[in-house]
């Protein structure tokens, strides 16, 4: 087997995040993408004696377990790459990549409490980042995502099961708009065009919808029309919200240079476990309404008895999991790398009418060892990277009983466990929860114990 060869063969084992590994002969296929039992053609990339690394070209045949009912964008958008698997077996190949990871660092010992699938596992998300773009060289007007494997081209996706229909009536009626006008979209190549985004976040307990057209400032377009015109819209939940986003970043981020209010106010309101919170435009917030309140009753059930404690939430973002804490914690202690995020958290927090919650800004690695107060009990909640060397020895240092990680990436999770064993700090207890169900992410559920 050598570089640009095209090979065939079945896929075998999926692994976590979304790549799996075959057999052919006695070499190791590695690949992004495939679904354990389809017949695949591939290129290969890499050859090495024991291992190749190859490129899907083409699904030959559909594995046996793929029995569900896709939507119509499926295998050719980027988004859901599972979503033609049933749900239930979604969930079985998720805990077993999990206990994989687990087991391959060596760690036993604990009690596996298996994984929870999210209430919805379809039209769970509350938030959309759509591209304005096109499907093809001069193509009419598309606004989606990108298609599998393409940077450039953009798949208008109003056929899409992540999402209900207030979404696709603001998408395809906001397509259909701009594409009357003959505004040129925003080309992330040359940095020219007028057209760049649509944002849709909407509070799935609440009701309230926002709408954030972004844009580039190259034209000058009044977007009064686009206003009335979205407003007509026979939507379920109310339109509380219009906004037009002025981005000038080079990045292919939505960043915002300018926020003009066109209707309503610049925020929604959202409610999690009897909890308000208000979300702007740009804050973090769970995309998974439904399945944040299941995953913060998880990690509440495993933080146990916290009355009169004092807590930390590291990583504390809107501040939703310190909040959640805060009715019978004495104390909650937040660190929060974006100011944006901490400012909110404040906010709510005073929202909720709750007097115990301080969150500040600040890398935890760097900040958490200055805090002269001990915790009882420590809940870190980091992005993928994982938590830094540092802040695992900082973190250990104060000697808390417990320690509850929750993680959304088991790979950098199981390094980290591993880390936190060296200061004594051992696995009690696991469950998974599938917060992003039809792709390859999974959240982990973890408890550790002080044993010496
Ligand atoms: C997975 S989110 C969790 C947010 C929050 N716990 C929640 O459930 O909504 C991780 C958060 O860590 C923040 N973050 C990333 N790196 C950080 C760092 N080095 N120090 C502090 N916060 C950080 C991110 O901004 C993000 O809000």
């Amino acid at each position: 087997m050598k570089r640009k060869d095209i090979i065939e063969f079945e896929v075998d084992k999926m692994e976590f995040g979304g790549t799996t590994v075959s057999m052919l002969g006695n070499k190791e296929i590695h690949m992004k993408g495939g679904i354990s039992g389809q017949k695949v053609k591939a290129a290969v990339k890499k050859a090495r004696s024991k291992k190749a690394e190859v490129k899907m070209l083409e699904i030959l045949e559909k594995s046996p377990i793929e029995t569900a009912n896709p939507c119509k964008h499926f295998g050719i958008c980027g988004g859901c790459t599972i979503l033609s698997v049933p749900y239930e077996k979604q969930l079985e190949i998720k805990e077993r990549q999990v206990m994989d990871l687990f087991l391959n660092q060596d760690i036993f010992g604990f009690q596996f409490l298996g994984i929870e699938g999210s209430p919805q596992d379809r039209l769970y998300r509350n938030k959309m980042e759509y591209t304005f773009g096109d499907e093809m060289k001069d193509g009419p007007l598309t606004l989606g995502l990108h298609k599998k494997g393409r940077h450039i081209d953009i798949l208008t996706v109003d056929g899409c099961y992540l999402v209900d229909q207030d979404f696709i009536k603001v998408l395809t009626s906001t397509v259909e708009y701009f594409d009357e006008k003959k505004l040129p979209y925003y080309r992330c190549m040359s940095h020219k065009g007028y057209l760049r985004n649509l944002v849709v976040r909407k509070g799935i307990n609440t009701n309230e919808l926002m709408v954030n057209i972004v844009t580039s400032s190259q034209e000058d377009f009044d977007m009064t029309e686009y206003k009335e015109m979205l407003l007509n819209l026979e939507t379920q939940a109310e339109i509380v919200s219009i906004l037009h986003t002025i981005n000038d970043g080079l990045a292919d981020a939505v960043q915002c240079d300018e926020l003009r209010v066109l209707h309503g106010r610049d925020y929604i309101n959202e409610e999690l476990l009897g909890l308000k919170f208000t979300i702007s435009p740009f804050s973090f917030f769970q995309t998974n309404t439904k399945g944040a309140e299941k995953l913060y009753s998880i990690a509440r059930d495993f933080v146990g008895d916290h009355e009169n404690k004092v807590v930390f939430d590291l990583y504390s973002g809107t501040g939703t999991i310190g909040q959640v804490m805060a009715g019978a914690a004495k104390k909650v202690y937040g660190i929060e790398l974006i100011e944006e995020a901490v400012v909110a958290a404040n906010n709510n927090a005073k929202l909720n009418g709750l007097t115990n919650c301080e969150f500040v800004a600040g890398d935890v690695a760097k900040t958490v060892k200055n805090f002269k107060v001990k915790p009882d009990l420590i809940i870190v909640d980091p992005p993928r990277p994982g938590v830094h060397k540092d802040a695992i020895r900082d973190i250990s240092g104060f000697g808390a009983k417990e320690i509850v990680y929750i993680s959304c990436n088991p790979k950098t999770l199981v390094l980290d466990l591993v880390e936190f064993k060296k200061y004594g700090y051992e696995v009690e207890k696991v469950k998974c929860m599938d917060m992003f169900p039809n792709t390859p992410h999974v959240e982990t559920i973890v408890k550790l114990k002080k044993v010496n």
